[in-house]
């Protein structure tokens, strides 16, 4: 293998790596001879086993931060680490807040640039190019280091699947966390969790999501009570976002979430090319609107051409009485 070595920076939540850090963990042991997960927050050794089943042999861990913005301390300590001379040809950085927080932040320590919003990889002669979508989707450019290593790559989610290499257990290192001063004293203070009774809108196998075509904020009900019977998430367009009817993390589109579901169901919804870029790598989609030339039946593999106030309630009956 022509690339050496990748880091992967292993964000956890609730006690395991969040599934994009999986994702990169694929991609970089199909790539790199060797691949190091970072993670940091505590509880590295209960993480080993999964990171090592996903390509990890190495897991460095930052240990317990102590409530601190992981920011400033990860970025410092992975500066630190690649100064002494253990440098890996590129580190892979999932789009989380976080994730973007490190990258900025190490970005700037090491004097190297970022690249951001990667939605593929290739490796070529042993370089590796990335591949961005770009003018809402319509477009892929293709960029690539060449400069200082290592290249920082921030990768959204569902680029790459999650495949089990069935490894052993990673072996855990511990990295000092370097004193940064006054750049840390930012801290945690409280973390307030959306109630869901389903799967997360960017994990779910079905989505369905509604748009301005509901017509008012209680219809949004109909295309709850839909994702539910299909045990699937429930999404909208950033229009009843923006109108206040479904919170911010409903959105889908190029300044929401991107998913990637076996079946997107976009009801009451025009195609916007800023919702397309967010759901178009669905696997399946339908679409129901009103008016016959909306955009979006040029992306769906079934149309329904009607209202989405007759037709949402025949299908959730339907499905009732199926279950
Ligand atoms: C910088 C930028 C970023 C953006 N980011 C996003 C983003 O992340 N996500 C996003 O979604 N948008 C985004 N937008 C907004 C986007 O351009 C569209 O305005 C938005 O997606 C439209 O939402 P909509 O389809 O719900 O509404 P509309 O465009 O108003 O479409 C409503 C549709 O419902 C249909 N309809 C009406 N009544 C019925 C009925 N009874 N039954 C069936 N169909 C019916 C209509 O025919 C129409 O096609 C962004 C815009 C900008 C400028």
């Amino acid at each position: 293998m022509a690339i050496d070595t990748i880091w992967v920076l292993a964000e956890q939540q609730d006690g395991a790596p969040v599934p994009t850090a999986l994702e990169l963990l694929t991609q970089a042991r199909a790539m790199a001879g060797t691949v190091k997960a970072v993670t940091w927050g505590g509880g590295a050794e209960g993480l080993a086993g999964t990171l090592g089943e996903y390509g990890a042999q190495v897991v460095y861990d930052l240990g317990d931060l102590g409530g601190k913005l992981p920011g400033p301390l990860v970025a410092a300590a992975l500066a630190e680490r690649v100064r002494s001379g253990d440098q890996p040809d590129a580190i892979f950085v999932p789009t989380t807040y976080d994730g973007r927080d490190i990258a900025g932040r190490l970005s700037a320590r090491l004097d190297v640039p970022v690249l951001t919003n990667v939605v593929g990889l290739v490796e070529e002669n042993g370089e590796l190019h990335s591949e961005h979508a770009v003018f809402g989707g319509t477009q892929i450019v293709t960029a690539r280091f060449t400069g200082a290593r290592p290249g920082i790559f921030v990768i959204r989610a569902k680029s790459f699947p999650a495949e089990s290499a069935g490894g052993g257990p990673a072996s855990v290192e511990t990295l000092t966390v370097p004193e940064v001063g006054a750049v840390s004293a930012a801290s945690v203070q409280q973390r307030h969790v959306e109630e869901r009774s389903g799967p997360k809108l960017d994990e779910a196998d079905v989505v369905v999501s509604g748009g301005r075509g509901l017509g008012a904020a209680e219809h949004y009900a109909l295309v709850e009570e839909l994702a539910r019977l299909l045990h699937g998430a429930a999404g909208a367009s950033r229009a009843i976002v923006d109108a206040g009817w479904v919170p911010y993390s409903h959105q889908v589109g190029q300044t929401g979430k991107t998913v990637k579901p076996t079946l997107y169901i976009a009801c009451g919804i025009s195609g916007a090319t800023q919702h397309l870029v967010g759901m178009k790598g669905a696997k399946h989609i339908i679409a129901i609107n009103k008016d016959p030339e909306a955009p979006i039946f040029s992306v769906a593999d079934l149309g329904i051409v009607g209202d989405v106030h007759k037709v949402l309630p025949k299908l959730i009956e339907a499905l009732k009485a199926r279950s």
